[in-house]
């Protein structure tokens, strides 16, 4: 494929194998700025593996993955962090004892250390970061809420908020609304349409009506390769989707 200016990640042949297995294989995807790409596909696909690959924390035996244009495969995964790709996991890993603002806090690449000393002073740009990223995962409220005490999918948003304080341009989120209600769901598909207006974001999902709302393109994943890539029209009417995966 010709290199576009559009895209912001392009995966090529990518692949890795797990004694002899081929987890991945020959896997490419191509992710244009400011869009919601999801990848989708039955459990064992290969899905994770493929942000895992992506962020540093498996390495890749095959293929390029290219970051702006820079070959970034086999980099580390805190370098790959620090050039703009945040990942979250799919437990959420925020500091369950401090508040919601002491959370967002931390995760400013130049704000306080969690052994911060008595006579740090908050800095008023990170400062106002943080109130703008409370406010973009509705949080603004919780600001001096212990994080243990907030519901699943406030601890979510919250961990969705501390990639924000990175100002990535790729966010690649794993089953983000998991185990969330109706309700935390809807908000999380808007979140996701906010934050995709100034970056990218890979979201690995299940809950085909949520890929709906919130994806502009959808790469279905089989057997470590692509399957089927296209629009959600496009890829749920693909007579080879409709038996590996949605048909079941
Ligand atoms: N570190 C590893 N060592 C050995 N096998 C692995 C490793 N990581 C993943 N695998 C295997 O690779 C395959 C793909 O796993 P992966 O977790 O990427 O699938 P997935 O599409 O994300 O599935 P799910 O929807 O269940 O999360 C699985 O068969 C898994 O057991």
């Amino acid at each position: 494929m010709m290199p576009n200016e559009n895209f912001v990640l392009e995966v090529e042949d990518l692949g890795v194998s797990f004694d002899g297995f081929k987890a991945v294989d020959g896997f490419n995807f191509y992710l244009t700025r400011n869009s919601v790409h999801v990848i989708i596909g039955p459990n064992g696909a290969g899905k994770t593996t493929v942000l895992d690959l992506i962020c540093g924390k498996t390495r890749a035996t095959t293929g390029s993955v290219k970051f702006k244009d820079k070959n970034i495969r086999g980099n580390r995964e805190y370098r790959i962090v620090r050039q703009g790709i945040g990942r979250k996991f799919q437990t959420p890993s925020i500091y369950e004892n401090l508040t919601v603002l002491e959370n967002l806090e931390l995760s400013h690449p130049k704000g306080r250390g969690v052994f911060s000393c008595f006579f740090y002073r908050r800095k008023p740009d990170i400062m106002q970061m943080c109130l703008d990223v409370a406010k973009e995962i509705g949080l603004e409220d919780k600001l001096e809420t212990e994080g243990g005490i907030l519901s699943h999918g406030q601890k979510q948003w919250l961990e969705i908020g501390m990639l924000l304080m990175q100002n990535p341009e790729i966010i690649m989120l794993d089953e983000p609304v998991a185990g969330m209600s109706v309700k935390e769901r809807e908000a999380t598909s808007k979140l996701i349409r906010k934050i995709c207006q100034n970056r990218s974001v890979i979201v690995i999902e299940h809950d085909m009506e949520f890929v709906k709302e919130i994806a502009d393109r959808v790469t279905v994943m089989h057997m470590g390769k692509v399957l089927s890539e296209g629009s959600m029209e496009t890829v749920q009417s693909d007579p080879k989707v409709i038996e590996v995966y949605i048909g079941h």
